[in-house]
Protein backbone atom coordinates (compact mmCIF):
# COMPACT_ATOMS: atom_id res chain seq x y z
CA UNK A 1 0.00 0.00 0.00
CA UNK A 2 1.07 3.35 -0.93
CA UNK A 3 3.08 5.71 1.47
CA UNK A 4 -0.35 7.98 0.85
CA UNK A 5 -3.05 5.71 1.77
CA UNK A 6 -1.14 5.00 4.84
CA UNK A 7 -0.26 8.27 6.41
CA UNK A 8 -4.30 8.97 5.30
CA UNK A 9 -5.75 5.98 7.39
CA UNK A 10 -3.39 6.95 10.88
CA UNK A 11 -4.15 10.58 10.18
CA UNK A 12 -7.86 9.85 9.82
CA UNK A 13 -7.79 7.43 12.69
CA UNK A 14 -5.26 10.53 14.67
CA UNK A 15 -8.49 12.69 14.01
CA UNK A 16 -10.96 10.87 15.04
CA UNK A 17 -9.03 9.91 18.43
CA UNK A 18 -8.40 13.63 19.14
CA UNK A 19 -4.26 13.13 18.19
CA UNK A 20 -4.35 11.32 21.41
CA UNK A 21 -1.74 9.12 19.66
CA UNK A 22 -2.56 6.01 22.61
CA UNK A 23 -1.09 2.72 20.74
CA UNK A 24 -4.35 0.68 21.66
CA UNK A 25 -6.63 3.56 20.61
CA UNK A 26 -4.63 3.60 17.08
CA UNK A 27 -5.34 0.12 17.35
CA UNK A 28 -1.62 -0.25 16.30
CA UNK A 29 -1.74 1.46 12.83
CA UNK A 30 2.03 2.86 11.91
CA UNK A 31 3.92 3.60 8.96
CA UNK A 32 6.41 1.16 9.62
CA UNK A 33 3.80 -1.71 8.51
CA UNK A 34 1.53 -2.42 5.63
CA UNK A 35 -2.43 -2.18 6.12
CA UNK A 36 -3.08 -4.79 4.03
CA UNK A 37 -0.18 -7.19 4.43
CA UNK A 38 0.59 -6.94 8.16
CA UNK A 39 -3.25 -7.62 8.33
CA UNK A 40 -4.17 -3.75 10.44
CA UNK A 41 -6.80 -3.99 12.94
CA UNK A 42 -10.15 -2.88 11.60
CA UNK A 43 -9.00 -2.86 7.80
CA UNK A 44 -10.26 -5.22 5.49
CA UNK A 45 -8.09 -5.36 2.11
CA UNK A 46 -9.18 -6.73 -1.51
CA UNK A 47 -6.49 -9.57 -1.63
CA UNK A 48 -5.95 -9.38 -5.32
CA UNK A 49 -4.41 -5.66 -5.47
CA UNK A 50 -4.12 -5.14 -1.72
CA UNK A 51 -6.56 -2.17 -1.81
CA UNK A 52 -8.29 -1.14 1.28
CA UNK A 53 -11.74 -1.81 0.94
CA UNK A 54 -13.56 -1.77 3.97
CA UNK A 55 -13.04 0.36 7.66
CA UNK A 56 -14.72 -1.20 10.80
CA UNK A 57 -14.27 1.73 13.62
CA UNK A 58 -17.38 1.18 15.08
CA UNK A 59 -17.75 1.01 19.09
CA UNK A 60 -13.75 1.88 19.02
CA UNK A 61 -14.12 5.20 21.57
CA UNK A 62 -13.49 7.45 19.47
CA UNK A 63 -13.43 11.15 20.49
CA UNK A 64 -12.59 13.29 17.96
CA UNK A 65 -13.35 14.95 15.00
CA UNK A 66 -14.90 13.29 12.15
CA UNK A 67 -12.53 14.63 8.61
CA UNK A 68 -13.92 12.45 5.86
CA UNK A 69 -11.62 14.22 3.20
CA UNK A 70 -8.54 12.64 4.91
CA UNK A 71 -9.88 9.23 3.56
CA UNK A 72 -12.02 10.63 0.37
CA UNK A 73 -9.89 13.15 -1.10
CA UNK A 74 -7.04 10.40 -1.12
CA UNK A 75 -7.74 8.66 -5.01
CA UNK A 76 -6.61 5.01 -4.27
CA UNK A 77 -8.55 4.83 -1.30
CA UNK A 78 -11.55 6.68 -2.39
CA UNK A 79 -11.37 4.52 -5.42
CA UNK A 80 -11.86 1.60 -3.33
CA UNK A 81 -13.49 2.11 -0.13
CA UNK A 82 -16.64 0.25 -0.08
CA UNK A 83 -17.94 0.19 3.53
CA UNK A 84 -17.36 2.67 6.21
CA UNK A 85 -18.48 2.04 9.87
CA UNK A 86 -17.69 4.64 12.52
CA UNK A 87 -21.15 4.22 14.39
CA UNK A 88 -21.17 4.07 18.21
CA UNK A 89 -18.36 6.46 19.08
CA UNK A 90 -18.55 9.93 20.35
CA UNK A 91 -17.23 11.60 17.13
CA UNK A 92 -18.09 15.19 16.52
CA UNK A 93 -17.81 17.42 13.40
CA UNK A 94 -19.44 18.03 10.34
CA UNK A 95 -19.73 15.02 7.19
CA UNK A 96 -18.08 17.56 4.59
CA UNK A 97 -19.07 17.07 1.33
CA UNK A 98 -15.88 15.40 0.35
CA UNK A 99 -17.56 12.51 1.08
CA UNK A 100 -18.81 12.29 -2.83
CA UNK A 101 -15.17 10.87 -3.88
CA UNK A 102 -15.74 8.24 -2.29
CA UNK A 103 -17.75 6.76 -4.86
CA UNK A 104 -17.77 3.31 -4.18
CA UNK A 105 -18.81 3.84 -0.67
CA UNK A 106 -21.93 1.29 -0.44
CA UNK A 107 -22.45 1.67 3.40
CA UNK A 108 -21.98 4.82 5.24
CA UNK A 109 -22.82 3.93 8.97
CA UNK A 110 -22.52 6.86 11.19
CA UNK A 111 -25.21 6.48 13.94
CA UNK A 112 -24.93 6.65 17.55
CA UNK A 113 -22.28 10.03 17.13
CA UNK A 114 -22.42 13.74 18.26
CA UNK A 115 -21.91 14.93 14.42
CA UNK A 116 -23.75 18.34 13.75
CA UNK A 117 -24.10 20.24 10.67
CA UNK A 118 -25.86 19.79 7.47
CA UNK A 119 -25.50 16.69 5.94
CA UNK A 120 -23.91 18.03 2.36
CA UNK A 121 -26.26 17.45 -1.10
CA UNK A 122 -23.24 15.76 -3.04
CA UNK A 123 -24.45 12.64 -1.14
CA UNK A 124 -26.68 12.51 -3.62
CA UNK A 125 -23.37 11.24 -5.86
CA UNK A 126 -22.40 8.44 -4.21
CA UNK A 127 -24.58 6.10 -7.01
CA UNK A 128 -23.31 3.02 -5.38
CA UNK A 129 -24.77 3.83 -1.90
CA UNK A 130 -26.89 0.95 -0.56
CA UNK A 131 -27.34 1.80 3.60
CA UNK A 132 -27.16 5.10 4.94
CA UNK A 133 -26.99 5.50 8.39
CA UNK A 134 -26.97 8.89 10.29
CA UNK A 135 -29.40 8.25 12.96
CA UNK A 136 -29.07 9.30 16.83
CA UNK A 137 -26.68 12.35 16.08
CA UNK A 138 -27.21 16.17 16.22
CA UNK A 139 -27.11 16.91 12.36
CA UNK A 140 -29.68 20.12 11.31
CA UNK A 141 -30.71 21.40 8.11
CA UNK A 142 -32.12 20.11 5.15
CA UNK A 143 -32.31 16.39 3.97
CA UNK A 144 -30.18 16.29 0.85
CA UNK A 145 -32.40 14.73 -2.22
CA UNK A 146 -30.92 11.32 -2.82
CA UNK A 147 -33.34 9.86 -5.25
CA UNK A 148 -31.21 9.53 -8.01
CA UNK A 149 -29.45 6.91 -6.15
CA UNK A 150 -31.47 3.86 -7.26
CA UNK A 151 -29.66 1.63 -5.37
CA UNK A 152 -30.32 2.62 -1.80
CA UNK A 153 -32.29 0.40 0.71
CA UNK A 154 -31.79 1.54 4.01
CA UNK A 155 -31.94 5.68 4.79
CA UNK A 156 -31.87 5.85 8.79
CA UNK A 157 -32.04 9.61 10.04
CA UNK A 158 -34.07 9.59 13.13
CA UNK A 159 -33.42 11.38 16.12
CA UNK A 160 -31.33 14.13 15.04
CA UNK A 161 -32.64 17.82 14.91
CA UNK A 162 -33.34 17.73 11.17
CA UNK A 163 -35.96 20.32 9.61
CA UNK A 164 -37.18 21.40 6.78
CA UNK A 165 -39.35 18.87 4.20
CA UNK A 166 -38.82 15.24 3.56
CA UNK A 167 -37.40 15.25 0.37
CA UNK A 168 -38.17 12.55 -2.86
CA UNK A 169 -37.32 9.17 -1.91
CA UNK A 170 -37.99 5.73 -4.54
CA UNK A 171 -39.80 4.22 -0.81
CA UNK A 172 -40.56 1.51 -3.65
CA UNK A 173 -36.75 0.43 -3.45
CA UNK A 174 -36.25 0.91 0.54
CA UNK A 175 -36.27 -1.67 2.93
CA UNK A 176 -36.02 0.54 5.94
CA UNK A 177 -36.60 3.64 6.26
CA UNK A 178 -36.57 5.83 9.22
CA UNK A 179 -36.69 10.03 9.87
CA UNK A 180 -38.83 9.85 13.11
CA UNK A 181 -38.02 12.54 15.90
CA UNK A 182 -36.96 15.46 14.02
CA UNK A 183 -37.91 18.98 13.43
CA UNK A 184 -39.18 17.71 9.72
CA UNK A 185 -42.34 19.42 8.37
CA UNK A 186 -45.22 19.97 5.93
CA UNK A 187 -46.74 16.33 4.50
CA UNK A 188 -45.75 13.06 4.18
CA UNK A 189 -44.91 11.89 1.01
CA UNK A 190 -46.92 9.05 -0.95
CA UNK A 191 -45.06 5.86 0.47
CA UNK A 192 -47.69 3.99 -0.90
CA UNK A 193 -47.96 1.62 2.11
CA UNK A 194 -44.17 0.57 2.06
CA UNK A 195 -43.73 2.44 5.38
CA UNK A 196 -45.72 3.10 8.64
CA UNK A 197 -46.04 5.93 10.88
CA UNK A 198 -43.66 5.09 13.34
CA UNK A 199 -40.77 6.13 10.39
CA UNK A 200 -42.58 9.61 10.74
CA UNK A 201 -43.30 10.46 14.39
CA UNK A 202 -42.09 12.88 16.83
CA UNK A 203 -41.62 15.80 13.82
CA UNK A 204 -44.51 17.84 15.51
CA UNK A 205 -44.85 19.57 11.73
CA UNK A 206 -45.26 16.85 9.74
CA UNK A 207 -48.82 15.54 9.22
CA UNK A 208 -50.41 13.17 6.58
CA UNK A 209 -50.86 9.58 6.45
CA UNK A 210 -49.16 7.31 7.82
CA UNK A 211 -49.57 9.39 10.39
CA UNK A 212 -52.14 9.85 12.57
CA UNK A 213 -52.58 13.80 12.55
CA UNK A 214 -54.28 14.65 9.05
CA UNK A 215 -53.19 17.56 7.41
CA UNK A 216 -54.90 21.84 6.82
CA UNK A 217 -56.19 21.49 3.49
CA UNK A 218 -54.09 24.59 3.20
CA UNK A 219 -51.00 22.43 3.67
CA UNK A 220 -51.84 19.75 1.25
CA UNK A 221 -52.55 22.62 -1.37
CA UNK A 222 -49.81 24.02 -0.75
CA UNK A 223 -47.33 21.09 -1.14
CA UNK A 224 -49.58 19.91 -4.40
CA UNK A 225 -48.80 23.35 -5.64
CA UNK A 226 -45.75 22.40 -4.47
CA UNK A 227 -45.09 19.45 -6.09
CA UNK A 228 -46.64 20.54 -9.65
CA UNK A 229 -44.16 23.58 -9.53
CA UNK A 230 -41.43 21.71 -9.12
CA UNK A 231 -42.29 18.64 -11.82
CA UNK A 232 -43.22 20.73 -14.72
CA UNK A 233 -40.18 19.68 -16.58
CA UNK A 234 -41.75 16.15 -15.52
CA UNK A 235 -44.71 17.06 -16.86
CA UNK A 236 -43.19 17.34 -20.27
CA UNK A 237 -41.48 14.35 -19.87
CA UNK A 238 -45.15 12.73 -19.09
CA UNK A 239 -46.66 14.36 -21.76
CA UNK A 240 -44.42 12.85 -24.34
CA UNK A 241 -44.66 9.56 -22.38
CA UNK A 242 -48.47 9.74 -22.60
CA UNK A 243 -48.73 10.44 -26.01
CA UNK A 244 -46.33 7.48 -26.84
CA UNK A 245 -48.12 5.26 -25.17
CA UNK A 246 -51.87 6.48 -26.87
CA UNK A 247 -50.09 5.79 -29.66
CA UNK A 248 -49.25 2.44 -28.84
CA UNK A 249 -52.61 1.52 -27.63
CA UNK A 250 -53.92 2.99 -30.72
CA UNK A 251 -52.12 0.43 -32.62
CA UNK A 252 -52.90 -2.44 -30.12
CA UNK A 253 -56.77 -1.95 -30.29
CA UNK A 254 -56.21 -2.00 -34.16
CA UNK A 255 -54.18 -5.15 -34.07
CA UNK A 256 -56.36 -6.48 -31.46
CA UNK A 257 -59.85 -5.82 -33.14
CA UNK A 258 -57.62 -7.44 -36.83
CA UNK A 259 -56.84 -10.33 -34.91
CA UNK A 260 -60.02 -10.73 -33.58
CA UNK A 261 -61.75 -10.10 -36.98
CA UNK A 262 -59.80 -13.43 -38.18
CA UNK A 263 -60.30 -15.25 -35.38
CA UNK A 264 -64.19 -14.95 -35.43
CA UNK A 265 -64.06 -16.18 -38.69
CA UNK A 266 -62.13 -19.90 -37.55
CA UNK A 267 -64.11 -20.15 -34.68
CA UNK A 268 -67.56 -18.59 -34.14
CA UNK A 269 -68.06 -20.31 -30.84
CA UNK A 270 -67.41 -18.19 -28.04
CA UNK A 271 -70.00 -16.38 -26.80
CA UNK A 272 -70.37 -12.51 -26.43
CA UNK A 273 -70.08 -11.99 -22.71
CA UNK A 274 -66.98 -14.21 -22.88
CA UNK A 275 -64.94 -11.92 -25.29
CA UNK A 276 -66.64 -8.84 -23.12
CA UNK A 277 -64.29 -10.19 -20.10
CA UNK A 278 -61.32 -11.21 -21.68
CA UNK A 279 -61.06 -8.21 -23.27
CA UNK A 280 -61.40 -5.90 -20.27
CA UNK A 281 -64.77 -4.20 -21.84
CA UNK A 282 -66.48 -4.90 -18.66
CA UNK A 283 -63.99 -5.34 -15.29
CA UNK A 284 -67.19 -5.34 -12.93
CA UNK A 285 -68.37 -8.83 -14.15
CA UNK A 286 -64.67 -10.24 -12.85
CA UNK A 287 -65.92 -10.01 -8.99
CA UNK A 288 -68.88 -12.18 -7.81
CA UNK A 289 -70.11 -13.98 -10.60
CA UNK A 290 -70.18 -17.22 -11.45
CA UNK A 291 -68.13 -19.24 -13.92
CA UNK A 292 -71.13 -20.04 -16.10
CA UNK A 293 -71.99 -16.53 -16.42
CA UNK A 294 -68.28 -16.03 -17.65
CA UNK A 295 -68.81 -18.11 -20.43
CA UNK A 296 -67.97 -21.36 -19.90
CA UNK A 297 -70.69 -22.79 -21.48
CA UNK A 298 -68.15 -21.89 -24.25
CA UNK A 299 -67.90 -24.89 -26.37
CA UNK A 300 -70.03 -26.99 -24.66
CA UNK A 301 -73.23 -27.05 -22.90
CA UNK A 302 -74.41 -27.75 -19.49
CA UNK A 303 -76.12 -31.26 -20.88
CA UNK A 304 -73.44 -32.67 -21.96
CA UNK A 305 -71.11 -32.29 -18.73
CA UNK A 306 -71.52 -35.30 -16.40
CA UNK A 307 -69.63 -36.91 -13.47
CA UNK A 308 -67.39 -39.53 -14.68
CA UNK A 309 -64.65 -41.16 -12.98
CA UNK A 310 -60.42 -41.01 -14.41
CA UNK A 311 -60.49 -45.10 -15.77
CA UNK A 312 -63.27 -44.07 -18.46
CA UNK A 313 -63.50 -40.21 -18.95
CA UNK A 314 -61.27 -40.93 -21.85
CA UNK A 315 -64.83 -42.37 -23.84
CA UNK A 316 -66.71 -38.84 -23.02
CA UNK A 317 -64.45 -36.20 -24.79
CA UNK A 318 -66.67 -33.16 -23.55
CA UNK A 319 -66.84 -33.79 -19.85
CA UNK A 320 -64.84 -32.91 -16.48
CA UNK A 321 -62.83 -35.60 -15.78
CA UNK A 322 -62.91 -35.90 -11.90
CA UNK A 323 -59.59 -37.48 -10.61
CA UNK A 324 -59.10 -39.26 -7.53
CA UNK A 325 -58.36 -36.74 -4.99
CA UNK A 326 -61.25 -37.42 -1.89
CA UNK A 327 -61.36 -33.52 -1.70
CA UNK A 328 -63.82 -33.72 -4.77
CA UNK A 329 -65.34 -36.67 -4.80
CA UNK A 330 -69.05 -36.08 -6.54
CA UNK A 331 -67.91 -32.96 -7.90
CA UNK A 332 -69.87 -32.70 -10.98
CA UNK A 333 -69.36 -29.40 -14.01
CA UNK A 334 -72.53 -28.10 -12.81
CA UNK A 335 -71.16 -27.58 -9.22
CA UNK A 336 -68.50 -25.33 -11.01
CA UNK A 337 -70.39 -23.43 -13.17
CA UNK A 338 -72.99 -21.83 -10.90
CA UNK A 339 -70.43 -21.06 -7.88
CA UNK A 340 -69.62 -17.77 -7.41
CA UNK A 341 -66.24 -17.52 -9.28
CA UNK A 342 -63.69 -14.34 -8.30
CA UNK A 343 -61.09 -13.49 -11.40
CA UNK A 344 -57.89 -13.97 -9.20
CA UNK A 345 -55.39 -13.21 -12.46
CA UNK A 346 -54.91 -13.38 -15.95
CA UNK A 347 -51.98 -13.78 -18.33
CA UNK A 348 -51.53 -13.95 -22.31
CA UNK A 349 -52.27 -17.95 -21.79
CA UNK A 350 -55.54 -17.97 -19.55
CA UNK A 351 -57.16 -16.67 -16.48
CA UNK A 352 -57.44 -18.19 -12.94
CA UNK A 353 -60.73 -18.04 -10.97
CA UNK A 354 -61.15 -18.66 -7.54
CA UNK A 355 -64.45 -20.87 -7.19
CA UNK A 356 -66.11 -21.76 -3.84
CA UNK A 357 -68.79 -24.42 -3.91
CA UNK A 358 -72.09 -25.46 -1.94
CA UNK A 359 -70.56 -27.47 0.11
CA UNK A 360 -67.81 -24.40 1.26
CA UNK A 361 -65.08 -26.04 -0.54
CA UNK A 362 -63.17 -23.23 -2.33
CA UNK A 363 -61.15 -24.38 -5.55
CA UNK A 364 -59.38 -22.96 -8.29
CA UNK A 365 -60.20 -23.33 -11.88
CA UNK A 366 -57.17 -22.43 -14.33
CA UNK A 367 -57.82 -21.96 -17.83
CA UNK A 368 -55.34 -21.88 -20.12
CA UNK A 369 -56.12 -21.23 -23.89
CA UNK A 370 -54.85 -22.88 -26.81
CA UNK A 371 -52.28 -24.66 -25.30
CA UNK A 372 -50.71 -27.10 -28.01
CA UNK A 373 -51.10 -30.41 -26.87
CA UNK A 374 -53.47 -32.82 -27.60
CA UNK A 375 -56.28 -33.66 -25.64
CA UNK A 376 -55.40 -36.97 -25.86
CA UNK A 377 -52.26 -36.44 -24.64
CA UNK A 378 -53.18 -33.74 -22.06
CA UNK A 379 -55.37 -36.46 -20.22
CA UNK A 380 -52.77 -38.87 -20.62
CA UNK A 381 -50.55 -36.66 -18.47
CA UNK A 382 -53.21 -35.42 -16.29
CA UNK A 383 -54.23 -39.18 -15.30
CA UNK A 384 -50.41 -39.95 -15.35
CA UNK A 385 -49.94 -36.91 -12.63
CA UNK A 386 -52.86 -37.80 -10.66
CA UNK A 387 -51.05 -41.45 -9.93
CA UNK A 388 -47.32 -39.79 -8.46
CA UNK A 389 -48.34 -38.01 -5.22
CA UNK A 390 -46.62 -35.94 -3.22
CA UNK A 391 -47.69 -34.14 0.02
CA UNK A 392 -45.84 -30.94 -1.21
CA UNK A 393 -47.04 -31.16 -4.63
CA UNK A 394 -50.78 -29.64 -5.37
CA UNK A 395 -52.44 -31.99 -7.17
CA UNK A 396 -54.81 -31.68 -10.10
CA UNK A 397 -57.66 -32.60 -9.21
CA UNK A 398 -59.98 -32.36 -12.15
CA UNK A 399 -59.99 -31.42 -15.59
CA UNK A 400 -62.13 -30.34 -18.64
CA UNK A 401 -60.29 -30.49 -22.18
CA UNK A 402 -61.38 -29.11 -25.70
CA UNK A 403 -59.52 -28.35 -28.53
CA UNK A 404 -59.55 -24.16 -27.96
CA UNK A 405 -58.89 -24.58 -24.27
CA UNK A 406 -58.51 -27.02 -20.74
CA UNK A 407 -59.86 -26.25 -17.68
CA UNK A 408 -57.91 -27.73 -14.39
CA UNK A 409 -59.25 -27.53 -11.05
CA UNK A 410 -56.77 -27.64 -7.77
CA UNK A 411 -57.26 -26.76 -4.16
CA UNK A 412 -57.77 -23.09 -3.10
CA UNK A 413 -54.40 -22.20 -1.01
CA UNK A 414 -55.65 -19.27 1.81
CA UNK A 415 -52.14 -18.90 2.78
CA UNK A 416 -51.08 -17.44 -0.24
CA UNK A 417 -47.82 -17.87 -2.28
CA UNK A 418 -43.96 -18.09 -1.67
CA UNK A 419 -43.53 -14.77 -3.61
CA UNK A 420 -46.18 -13.18 -1.96
CA UNK A 421 -44.55 -14.16 1.28
CA UNK A 422 -41.35 -13.14 0.66
CA UNK A 423 -41.98 -10.16 -1.51
CA UNK A 424 -45.70 -8.79 -0.81
CA UNK A 425 -46.00 -5.86 2.56
CA UNK A 426 -47.42 -8.29 4.87
CA UNK A 427 -44.67 -10.20 5.73
CA UNK A 428 -44.36 -11.77 8.56
CA UNK A 429 -41.85 -11.42 11.25
CA UNK A 430 -41.37 -15.09 11.67
CA UNK A 431 -39.92 -16.33 8.19
CA UNK A 432 -36.58 -16.67 9.59
CA UNK A 433 -33.87 -18.80 8.60
CA UNK A 434 -34.91 -21.87 9.87
CA UNK A 435 -38.21 -22.04 8.39
CA UNK A 436 -36.70 -20.61 5.14
CA UNK A 437 -34.20 -23.86 5.08
CA UNK A 438 -37.14 -26.13 5.55
CA UNK A 439 -39.21 -24.83 2.79
CA UNK A 440 -36.17 -24.87 0.55
CA UNK A 441 -35.54 -28.58 1.78
CA UNK A 442 -39.73 -29.12 1.61
CA UNK A 443 -39.76 -28.09 -2.15
CA UNK A 444 -36.40 -29.83 -2.88
CA UNK A 445 -37.64 -33.13 -1.62
CA UNK A 446 -41.04 -33.45 -3.31
CA UNK A 447 -39.20 -31.81 -6.97
CA UNK A 448 -36.44 -35.04 -6.51
CA UNK A 449 -39.39 -37.41 -5.39
CA UNK A 450 -41.45 -36.07 -9.12
CA UNK A 451 -38.77 -36.12 -11.41
CA UNK A 452 -37.78 -39.60 -9.82
CA UNK A 453 -41.17 -40.48 -11.06
CA UNK A 454 -41.89 -39.07 -14.04
CA UNK A 455 -38.65 -38.62 -15.90
CA UNK A 456 -38.94 -41.50 -18.06
CA UNK A 457 -42.64 -39.97 -19.15
CA UNK A 458 -40.99 -36.56 -19.82
CA UNK A 459 -43.14 -34.31 -17.36
CA UNK A 460 -41.05 -31.73 -15.98
CA UNK A 461 -42.53 -29.17 -13.76
CA UNK A 462 -41.68 -26.60 -16.56
CA UNK A 463 -42.27 -23.48 -14.77
CA UNK A 464 -40.86 -23.75 -11.38
CA UNK A 465 -40.83 -19.57 -9.22
CA UNK A 466 -42.09 -18.56 -6.09
CA UNK A 467 -45.22 -17.66 -6.86
CA UNK A 468 -46.08 -21.18 -8.09
CA UNK A 469 -45.13 -22.29 -4.55
CA UNK A 470 -47.72 -22.49 -2.26
CA UNK A 471 -48.45 -22.51 1.54
CA UNK A 472 -50.69 -24.79 2.90
CA UNK A 473 -52.28 -24.98 6.13
CA UNK A 474 -49.69 -25.70 8.13
CA UNK A 475 -47.47 -23.57 6.24
CA UNK A 476 -45.48 -26.25 4.76
CA UNK A 477 -44.83 -25.50 1.22
CA UNK A 478 -47.03 -27.07 -1.77
CA UNK A 479 -45.47 -26.96 -5.45
CA UNK A 480 -48.78 -26.04 -7.83
CA UNK A 481 -48.79 -26.35 -11.60
CA UNK A 482 -46.92 -29.26 -11.97
CA UNK A 483 -46.21 -30.59 -15.63
CA UNK A 484 -48.42 -27.51 -17.57
CA UNK A 485 -45.94 -27.21 -20.42
CA UNK A 486 -46.18 -27.78 -23.82
CA UNK A 487 -45.37 -31.30 -24.57
CA UNK A 488 -41.67 -32.13 -23.66
CA UNK A 489 -40.17 -34.15 -26.68
CA UNK A 490 -38.33 -36.56 -25.58
CA UNK A 491 -34.91 -35.53 -27.04
CA UNK A 492 -35.67 -31.99 -25.32
CA UNK A 493 -36.41 -34.04 -21.89
CA UNK A 494 -33.62 -33.97 -20.03
CA UNK A 495 -33.12 -29.95 -20.48
CA UNK A 496 -36.99 -29.51 -18.57
CA UNK A 497 -35.44 -31.35 -16.19
CA UNK A 498 -32.21 -29.17 -15.28
CA UNK A 499 -34.68 -25.94 -16.37
CA UNK A 500 -36.65 -27.20 -12.94
CA UNK A 501 -32.95 -26.99 -11.34
CA UNK A 502 -32.60 -23.92 -12.27
CA UNK A 503 -35.70 -22.53 -11.52
CA UNK A 504 -34.71 -24.07 -7.41
CA UNK A 505 -32.03 -22.73 -7.82
CA UNK A 506 -33.43 -18.85 -8.17
CA UNK A 507 -35.86 -19.63 -5.03
CA UNK A 508 -33.24 -20.40 -3.62
CA UNK A 509 -31.64 -17.26 -4.26
CA UNK A 510 -35.18 -15.11 -3.41
CA UNK A 511 -34.92 -17.33 0.04
CA UNK A 512 -31.43 -15.76 0.67
CA UNK A 513 -31.77 -12.31 -0.46
CA UNK A 514 -35.21 -11.42 0.06
CA UNK A 515 -34.87 -9.61 -3.84
CA UNK A 516 -37.24 -10.53 -6.55
CA UNK A 517 -36.13 -12.69 -9.67
CA UNK A 518 -35.75 -8.85 -11.73
CA UNK A 519 -35.11 -5.53 -10.08
CA UNK A 520 -34.74 -2.90 -11.74
CA UNK A 521 -34.28 -4.48 -15.00
CA UNK A 522 -31.31 -6.68 -13.65
CA UNK A 523 -31.44 -10.70 -13.56
CA UNK A 524 -31.12 -11.30 -9.97
CA UNK A 525 -28.57 -14.28 -10.85
CA UNK A 526 -26.43 -11.32 -12.19
CA UNK A 527 -26.52 -9.60 -9.37
CA UNK A 528 -25.56 -12.12 -6.71
CA UNK A 529 -22.52 -12.94 -9.10
CA UNK A 530 -21.36 -9.26 -9.30
CA UNK A 531 -21.49 -8.96 -5.90
CA UNK A 532 -19.35 -12.00 -5.32
CA UNK A 533 -17.08 -11.25 -7.70
CA UNK A 534 -16.34 -8.27 -5.60
CA UNK A 535 -15.90 -10.59 -2.54
CA UNK A 536 -18.90 -8.42 -0.68
CA UNK A 537 -20.89 -12.15 -0.23
CA UNK A 538 -22.52 -10.67 3.54
CA UNK A 539 -24.05 -7.96 1.22
CA UNK A 540 -25.62 -10.74 -0.72
CA UNK A 541 -28.29 -12.01 2.41
CA UNK A 542 -31.31 -10.60 3.28
CA UNK A 543 -30.54 -8.34 5.85
CA UNK A 544 -33.55 -10.27 7.70
CA UNK A 545 -31.42 -12.98 7.97
CA UNK A 546 -28.32 -11.18 8.99
CA UNK A 547 -29.60 -9.13 11.80
CA UNK A 548 -31.53 -12.40 13.06
CA UNK A 549 -27.94 -14.02 13.41
CA UNK A 550 -28.42 -16.37 11.06
CA UNK A 551 -25.14 -18.56 10.71
CA UNK A 552 -23.53 -17.17 7.83
CA UNK A 553 -21.34 -20.11 7.23
CA UNK A 554 -24.91 -22.16 6.43
CA UNK A 555 -25.48 -19.50 4.16
CA UNK A 556 -22.84 -18.98 2.14
CA UNK A 557 -23.16 -23.43 1.87
CA UNK A 558 -27.02 -22.86 0.74
CA UNK A 559 -25.34 -19.68 -1.94
CA UNK A 560 -23.35 -22.13 -2.94
CA UNK A 561 -26.13 -24.45 -3.81
CA UNK A 562 -28.15 -22.21 -5.37
CA UNK A 563 -24.88 -20.52 -7.76
CA UNK A 564 -24.66 -24.60 -8.76
CA UNK A 565 -28.28 -24.42 -9.54
CA UNK A 566 -28.19 -21.70 -11.87
CA UNK A 567 -25.19 -22.59 -13.67
CA UNK A 568 -25.70 -21.37 -17.28
CA UNK A 569 -25.26 -24.44 -18.61
CA UNK A 570 -27.94 -27.12 -18.07
CA UNK A 571 -25.03 -29.81 -17.99
CA UNK A 572 -23.41 -28.22 -15.12
CA UNK A 573 -26.23 -28.35 -13.21
CA UNK A 574 -26.80 -30.74 -10.41
CA UNK A 575 -29.78 -32.72 -10.32
CA UNK A 576 -32.05 -32.68 -7.69
CA UNK A 577 -31.05 -35.66 -6.15
CA UNK A 578 -27.97 -34.27 -5.94
CA UNK A 579 -29.39 -30.84 -4.52
CA UNK A 580 -31.43 -32.90 -1.90
CA UNK A 581 -28.32 -34.30 -0.29
CA UNK A 582 -26.65 -30.77 -0.29
CA UNK A 583 -29.69 -29.05 1.01
CA UNK A 584 -29.83 -31.93 3.75
CA UNK A 585 -26.84 -31.73 4.96
CA UNK A 586 -26.88 -27.86 5.65
CA UNK A 587 -30.28 -28.64 7.23
CA UNK A 588 -28.18 -31.26 9.59
CA UNK A 589 -25.79 -28.89 10.66
CA UNK A 590 -28.64 -26.00 11.61
CA UNK A 591 -29.66 -28.60 13.65
CA UNK A 592 -27.24 -29.74 15.53
CA UNK A 593 -26.28 -26.71 16.09
CA UNK A 594 -29.76 -25.51 17.36
CA UNK A 595 -29.27 -28.38 20.00
CA UNK A 596 -25.94 -27.36 21.17
CA UNK A 597 -23.03 -29.31 21.52
CA UNK A 598 -23.97 -29.86 25.58
CA UNK A 599 -27.22 -31.25 25.02
CA UNK A 600 -26.47 -34.49 23.69
N1 LIG B 1 -54.15 -23.00 -5.80
C1 LIG B 1 -54.15 -21.69 -5.60
N2 LIG B 1 -54.53 -21.20 -4.39
C2 LIG B 1 -54.55 -19.87 -4.15
N3 LIG B 1 -54.22 -18.93 -5.08
C3 LIG B 1 -53.86 -19.36 -6.29
C4 LIG B 1 -53.79 -20.75 -6.63
N4 LIG B 1 -53.38 -20.88 -7.91
C5 LIG B 1 -53.17 -19.62 -8.37
N5 LIG B 1 -53.47 -18.72 -7.41
C6 LIG B 1 -53.36 -17.26 -7.52
O1 LIG B 1 -53.99 -16.83 -8.70
C7 LIG B 1 -53.28 -15.79 -9.33
C8 LIG B 1 -53.00 -16.14 -10.79
O2 LIG B 1 -52.40 -17.42 -10.85
P1 LIG B 1 -51.51 -17.89 -12.07
O3 LIG B 1 -51.21 -19.31 -11.88
O4 LIG B 1 -52.11 -17.47 -13.38
O5 LIG B 1 -50.25 -17.03 -11.74
P2 LIG B 1 -49.05 -16.58 -12.63
O6 LIG B 1 -47.86 -16.87 -11.77
O7 LIG B 1 -49.31 -15.17 -13.03
O8 LIG B 1 -49.08 -17.50 -13.91
P3 LIG B 1 -47.87 -18.15 -14.70
O9 LIG B 1 -47.31 -19.20 -13.79
O10 LIG B 1 -48.57 -18.71 -15.88
O11 LIG B 1 -46.89 -17.05 -14.99
C9 LIG B 1 -52.01 -15.61 -8.53
O12 LIG B 1 -52.18 -14.50 -7.68
C10 LIG B 1 -51.90 -16.86 -7.71
O13 LIG B 1 -51.27 -16.60 -6.48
Amino acid sequence: VEDEVKSSLINFLAKLSNNKGKSGLLLGWNSSSDPCKDHWKAVTCDTRNNFVRKLFLNSSNLVGELDIGLLCNVERIAESLTVLHLESNDISGVLSPDVASCKQLTRLHLNGNRLNGTLPTSLAMLNNLKILDVSNNKLYGTLPDLSRISGLTVFLAQNNEISGEIPRFDFSNLKQFNVSNNNINGVVPDVRGYFTASSFLGNPGLCGDPLPNKCPSSLQAESVAGESKDSSKDQIFMFVGYLTLALVFVVIIIVVLCKRRRKKKVVDALPQKEEAIEDGQDERMYKSSTIESMGYKAGFSKSETSFVSADNSALVSSSLVVLTSPEVNGLKFEDLLKAPAEMLGRGKNGSVYKVILDNRKTLVVKRIKNWPISSHEFKQRMQRLDQVKHPNVLPPLAFYSSKQEKLLVYEYQQNGSLFELLHGTHMPKTFDWPSRLGVAASIVEAMAFMHQELQDDGIAHGNLKSSNIFLNRNMEPCISKYGLIPVITRSSSPKAFKDDVFGFGMILLELLTGNLVQHNGVDLQDWVHSVLREEWTAEVFDKSLMSECASEERLVSLLQVAIKCVNPSPEARPTMNQVVVMINKIKEEEERSAIGPYSL
